[in-house]
């Protein structure tokens, strides 16, 4: 099943952990952890020395992960000895892809591919290479993307359109961008394809938030912040249902009732 059809039939909203590759020498206990939580795809993170949309948090589970002496072949290796069921989303910078293939990737058994610093201009060879290999080749929107080109993102993208809920970098922030919302339905309005909010998603209540604005939400930062402060893969789970149960309820839990009424079955 492509990645496309996994999500476009989870009959739910969407959580999309995203982990740091080789955090820790165990790391692929995190991503059974957050299957088991309920993720409906997850998204895996080459590491890499110069990664220019990543802020703090994620920057310091790249180099945590670099300082271990990982590589994307052994990150791939790990994927490979790994069984999962749900979709696997490999998030490099173009210089990596480019200079490993996608091919390799597939044979990873990866179904989903960000490349978040791939102009659009370029990107029509690595989309013909990633549909051939069977990899769903994800694009990304912005706030600041104009419309004509963000319809054209919508038809190029495979998988689900990424949209970045605010301008800057990943990592935790207070509350969801109102930006995020108005993204959200820029890119509704021109697509059926599953729309992700990410960037500055940390909370369930902003989860619940994203799950009611688009399809669902990428969840970084909050979540690799924990493993760089020493969770466990049972406490990085426990942190992936409380996102889980926020976005199925579409509130968080903690919400009282009468904010309830008019969400989104
Ligand atoms: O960390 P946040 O703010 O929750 O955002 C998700 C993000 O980390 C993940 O999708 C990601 C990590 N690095 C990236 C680089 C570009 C685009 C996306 C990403």
């Amino acid at each position: 099943m492509t990645l496309e059809t996994h999500l476009r039939t989870a009959g739910r909203p969407l959580l999309v952990p995203y982990v740091t590759g080789g955090i820790t020498a165990d790391w692929t206990d995190y991503l059974v952890a957050c299957q088991e939580a309920g993720a409906d795809a997850i998204e895996v993170g080459l590491p890499f020395s110069d990664p220019m949309l990543d802020g703090v948090t994620i920057q310091q589970a790249s180099d945590r992960a670099l300082a271990r002496g990982v590589t994307p072949e052994s990150i791939l290796d790990d994927l490979s000895r790994t069984t999962l069921r749900v979709p696997i989303i490999v998030m490099t910078y173009a210089n990596l892809v480019l200079r490993h293939g996608i091919a390799r990737l597939a044979a990873a058994g990866v179904s989903g591919l960000i490349v978040p610093d791939l102009p659009l201009d370029e990107s029509a060879v690595l989309e013909a290479e990633a549909a051939a290999a069977g990899v769903d080749l994800v694009l990304l929107v912005a706030p600041s993307t104009p419309g004509d080109r963000l319809r054209e993102i919508c038809e190029r993208s495979r998988g689900f359109v990424y949209a970045i809920s605010v301008m800057g970098t990943t990592g935790e922030r207070e509350t969801l961008a109102a930006s995020a919302a108005t993204l959200a339905a820029r890119v509704k309005a021109v697509t059926d394809r599953p729309v992700l909010l990410g960037f500055g998603i940390s909370t369930p209540e902003q989860a619940a938030e994203a799950g009611r604005a688009g399809d669902g939400a990428v969840v970084g930062a909050a979540l690799m912040r924990r493993v760089l402060d020493g969770a466990t893969p049972a406490d990085l789970g426990r942190a992936v249902a409380e996102l889980r149960a926020a976005l199925d309820l579409g509130v968080s839990p903690g919400t009282p009732h009468a904010e309830v009424s008019g969400h989104r079955g």
